[in-house]
């Protein structure tokens, strides 16, 4: 995934300055900034780049609420199959299928929920069912929009690294500074619109990631 000097405005208003990034294979690469940086702008920018070959979580999940977690997470792989093959597995789920989101939910913490519709599920729960959908496109690249902000720090830790196990790259906006330090080979600082940083995990220190938060 390459930008070369892209930018995205919304009327006047230039939210990404011109941006020059490669995301190499085997990358896994954290995006930080304060809130309205521009880390939401910048995935998209990316997921327009490679959106054949990248899952996307986005920030409002955009689940089915009255569906269940098997359906929502069947979803990811609705552009594989024709529509009387979808139809006829969201009607009654084939043995196959039902197995496949069944052992990803299961990953997920997410086993006893997955005939409960979304919308009986806690945010954490719901969160996780969006993981799911993205890691059901089994694509080589994941984009995740704060895909971790509503579960706890260990639960946070262990879905970065299942994310990260199932995929070749990854982008993931957080705002868990631990999480960036500890678990991303890159991390890229954004405060508005410009990349402040961009530096290996090892080199990158917390004194680094907290000027990132304080006001100018
Ligand atoms: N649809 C939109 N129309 C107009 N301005 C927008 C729109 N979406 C985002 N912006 C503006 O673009 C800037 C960057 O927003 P963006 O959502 O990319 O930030 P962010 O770093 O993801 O924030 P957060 O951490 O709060 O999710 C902000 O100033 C925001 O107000």
């Amino acid at each position: 995934m390459k930008l070369s000097g892209a930018t995205l405005s919304y009327g006047k208003q230039q939210v990404i300055a011109p941006v020059h990034l490669e995301i190499n294979p085997g990358e896994h690469v954290a995006l930080v900034g304060r809130s309205g940086a521009g880390k939401s702008s910048l995935l998209n920018m990316l997921y327009q780049q490679a959106a054949e070959r990248a899952a996307l979580c986005p920030q409002s999940y955009g689940l089915v609420a009255p569906l269940s977690v098997y359906h929502n997470i069947y979803m990811g792989q609705l552009p594989r199959h024709n529509a009387l093959y979808n139809l006829c597995n969201l009607l009654r789920p084939w043995a196959t299928r039902r197995a496949e989101v069944a052992e990803l939910a299961a990953e997920l913490g997410l086993s006893d929920k997955l005939f409960s519709a979304v919308a009986e599920l806690s945010g954490g729960q719901q969160q996780r069912t969006a993981i799911g959908r993205a890691l059901y496109q089994q694509a080589p690249i994941f984009l995740g929009d704060e895909p971790v902000s509503s579960v706890d720090p260990l639960q946070a830790k262990l879905l970065i690294e299942l994310i990260q196990s199932r995929h070749q790259s990854s982008v993931i906006a957080l705002h868990n500074k631990q999480l960036a330090l500890s678990c991303f080979d890159r991390v890229i600082g954004l405060d508005q619109g410009k990349i402040l940083f961009d530096l290996s995990g090892d080199a990158l220190t917390a004194a680094q990631l907290d000027a990132l938060y304080v006001d100018a």
